[in-house]
């Protein structure tokens, strides 16, 4: 196989080109317009997204990227280029690897019309999400369907659904934590805060919230811990109705009434820090702990551009090729 007939395509959410209004409205715009997101009719949400979520949420959140950014660009941009440069010498002349977004540049389909302009024939996409969910993965898989629209010469798709249960991936995890060298009790948990999603998707048929439960249950019984060491719960809600609980800030707000006193925290659902780990997490979250009563709060980055992250996707890569 030739590096030019196979693109591996490492699909990531996408993020805001510029910490401004007009940058975090562009992409929410485009984010928040997916059905597959928010899976309301469009004459009922469109009028509410531009109209009100928009004009009030854009300014807001254009501060809190503000306080995250990097040279670069956002974290979740800076990490997943980076860690893209990494997989593509590690896979060599095997196959041309190239970072596509869902809602920013660079736009999947784009980076498949030109794969295939330059004879792509094959193509393998990993959606950056440990985790399958209709809210993330399902999107880079139409954006895939809708870049082979019209086309008379189609390359062969392999896409991989979900990654958490690789062999060796949550030993990556659980490394990272026991290198923070702690030991967990019921004074000093570790907490698994996952992204959440609506619970009416999951009643639909989302796989997500087992596939988040077996990744903390297994992370946790590589670490040996006890059950009473250890939560899961769900952050970043979005809107009125319910999401997956035990919400984050509820239980961290209990955990520090409780008398716990120390919380580290990790996010498995994400592959690279973003918005929600670097703001909500390390920041929001960390504020609600403390103010309750709670004395230390460590949050334990994801695995990021890491040689480690690179080789294991490597390898599922690899595997694919095979
Ligand atoms: C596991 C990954 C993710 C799932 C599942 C997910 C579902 C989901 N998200 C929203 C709404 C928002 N998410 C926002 C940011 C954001 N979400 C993810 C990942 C998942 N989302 C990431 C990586 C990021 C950060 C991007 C970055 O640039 O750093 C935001 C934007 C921030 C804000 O306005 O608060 C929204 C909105 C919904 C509705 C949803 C499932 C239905
Ligand atoms: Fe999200
Ligand atoms: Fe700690």
């Amino acid at each position: 196989m030739t590096k030019s007939s196979t693109t591996v395509i490492l699909a990531n959410l996408g993020t805001p080109s510029q910490p401004t209004a007009k940058g975090v409205r562009d992409f929410l715009n485009r984010f928040l317009s997916d059905q597959r997101v928010v899976s309301l009719s469009p004459w009922v949400w469109q009028p509410i997204l531009k109209g009100i979520v928009l004009p009030l949420r854009s300014p807001r959140v254009a501060k809190l990227y503000q306080q995250i950014w990097l040279e670069g660009g956002s974290p979740l941009q800076v990490y997943s280029e980076n860690l893209c440069h990494k997989i593509s010498s590690l896979i060599g002349d095997k196959a041309a690897v190239r970072l596509a977004m869902s809602y920013s540049e660079p736009f999947i389909e784009d980076v498949i019309d030109t794969a295939l302009k330059q004879g792509c024939e094959r193509l393998i996409v990993l959606p950056m999400y440990p985790q399958y969910s209709v809210s993330t993965t399902a999107p880079v898989f139409d954006a895939c369907t809708r870049a082979m629209k019209g086309r008379f010469a189609l390359p062969s798709l392999q896409f991989v659904r979900q990654y958490y249960d690789w062999p060796g991936y949550c030993e990556l995890l659980a490394q990272r934590i026991r290198q923070k060298g702690h030991s967990y009790d019921e004074t000093h948990q570790l907490v698994f805060s996952f992204h959440g999603i609506p619970v009416r998707y999951a009643n639909l048929g989302d796989p997500y919230p087992q596939q988040c439960e077996a990744t903390a249950k297994r992370i946790a019984e590589l670490l040996e811990l006890p059950q009473s060491a250890w939560k899961l719960s769900f952050q970043s809600r979005f809107g009125k109705e319910p999401w997956l609980q035990p919400y984050t800030d509820e239980m961290l707000k209990e955990l520090a009434q409780q008398g716990v006193k120390a919380i580290d925290i990790i996010s498995p659902a994400f592959s690279v820090d973003c918005l929600e780990t670097l703001e909500e997490i390390s920041s929001e979250l960390k504020d609600v702990f403390l103010d309750n009563g709670g004395e230390h709060f460590q949050y334990i980055e994801a695995l990021n551009d890491g040689d480690d992250h690179a080789q294991i996707l490597s390898e599922m890569i690899l595997e694919q090729l095979n």
